[in-house]
């Protein structure tokens, strides 16, 4: 049960999706780009993994931080090493982020899991082994056919009900799109996707993150008439007062923090001042499985629901084990790309969803990832 060994195998794998200047994905031409697996090894050789991108698992931090913390422990102590991972944090000058912390955690639990030949899923304890999920669609663009008028959208939406889903949610146009943002075009892409899949299908919108409160409440009392179930991550959530005054002003549920940094802790915080309707977690973004659960649970303790961010099997296992999230957030989605292809480096999707709109999970061992170790091999970097 002895951890003996944290390493990294980066490798390079294909895709379509770039990123622009704020960070969200578009469509473009098939390129490589590097990505990590982080693997975590005990005295008797059971290993875990988890995945990203390189620079959160980089030799600085996985040296300076995680191996002085993990060496020597027993693997099966998660809660005891994510805090001693995390007090490192202060004194680390920003260097190990929540990223990081996630990486970590997310590898433990598939360990502990693969080393009992278990989903973990059910070593937490399963709520459910299928999950409802909503298609995340890509924030809009400017390419012909793609997701450049309020009409795309609802072309899109209209495919996605076909393809099975009970829920959209659309984000929609940011810089760099040139004439972006734009409430009124905002509500028009929303009105569109309403037009299309009727009045039975659960939409939802992710919009500009930088409103101001006023853009805000306009958006949110548009789309209040088109029955949308909430409003996300309309204005910075750095400003958790602006969330209590939007939803003061609103009826339409607003949902975050997504990108708030501060964990469960924060979360807490949210929570606390009724700054939200609904609460919002993601592995990546508070840390880990482990304090993504711990969301899950307060936001219980207080009737609330909590909505996961992100998709992959990590977040999967999250929404598995909890009552209280009515969705699994698959995407990004977009008219020029296939997501059921999944990744070349997984030999099956971690979130297959059938014709009716559930996402069954896995009952591989670990976290539920299918690697495909070989191809890793051939295409390592480092
Ligand atoms: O880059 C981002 O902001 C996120 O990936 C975003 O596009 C999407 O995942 C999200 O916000 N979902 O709620
Ligand atoms: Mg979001």
């Amino acid at each position: 049960m002895i951890i003996t060994d944290v390493s990294v195998k980066t490798f390079l794998t294909t895709t379509r999706r770039h990123a622009d200047t704020a960070g969200h994905a578009h469509p473009g031409p098939e390129h490589k780009v590097k990505q990590a697996m982080l693997i975590i090894r005990t005295e008797d050789g059971h290993e875990g993994y988890s995945f990203g991108a390189p620079e959160i698992v980089r030799p600085h931090v996985i040296d300076k931080f995680v191996k002085k913390v993990l060496i020597g422990q027993d693997h099966r102590d998660r809660e005891r090493l994510w805090h001693e991972l995390a007090h490192w944090q202060r004194g680390s000058a920003a260097q190990l982020t929540d990223r990081t912390l996630a990486a970590v955690d997310v590898a433990l639990w598939d360990l502990a899991g693969r080393a009992l030949n278990q989903p973990v899923h059910k070593l937490i304890g399963a709520y459910r082994n299928k999950v409802r999920a909503y298609g995340s669609i890509m924030c809009g663009d400017e390419l012909e056919g793609g997701l450049a008028t309020p009409e795309d959208y609802g072309r899109f939406a209209e495919k996605l009900v076909k393809r099975g889903y009970k829920g959209i949610k659309l984000h929609t146009w940011m810089p760099p799109v040139s004439w972006a943002p734009d409430v009124k075009m905002d509500l028009k892409a929303c009105a569109a996707v309403r037009e299309a899949v009727g009045p039975d299908i659960h939409l939802m919108i992710d919009a500009f993150h930088w409103y101001s409160r006023v853009d805000s409440l306009e958006l949110g009392r548009g789309l209040e008439k088109l029955g949308f179930d909430w409003i996300e991550e309309s204005m910075d959530e750095q400003s958790m007062s602006s969330y209590k005054w939007l939803s003061d002003n609103l009826d339409i549920p607003v949902l975050g923090p997504e990108s708030a940094s501060g964990k469960h802790w924060h979360r807490a915080e949210w929570v606390k001042s009724g700054a939200v309707d609904i609460l919002r977690t993601g592995v990546s973004d508070v840390g880990g499985i482990t304090p993504a659960l711990k969301t899950m649970r307060l936001a219980e303790c207080f009737g609330m629901d909590c909505e996961i961010h992100g998709n992959g099997s990590m977040n999967l296992v999250v929404a598995a084990t909890s009552k209280n999230c009515r969705w699994y957030e698959r995407g990004l989605l977009h008219p020029f790309l296939e997501y059921d292809d999944g990744f070349d480096y997984l030999t099956a999707l971690s979130d297959p969803m059938d014709q009716d709109g559930y996402v069954h999970v896995p009952d591989r061992p670990g976290i539920g990832e299918a690697i495909n170790f070989e191809f890793i091999e051939n295409n390592r970097v480092e």
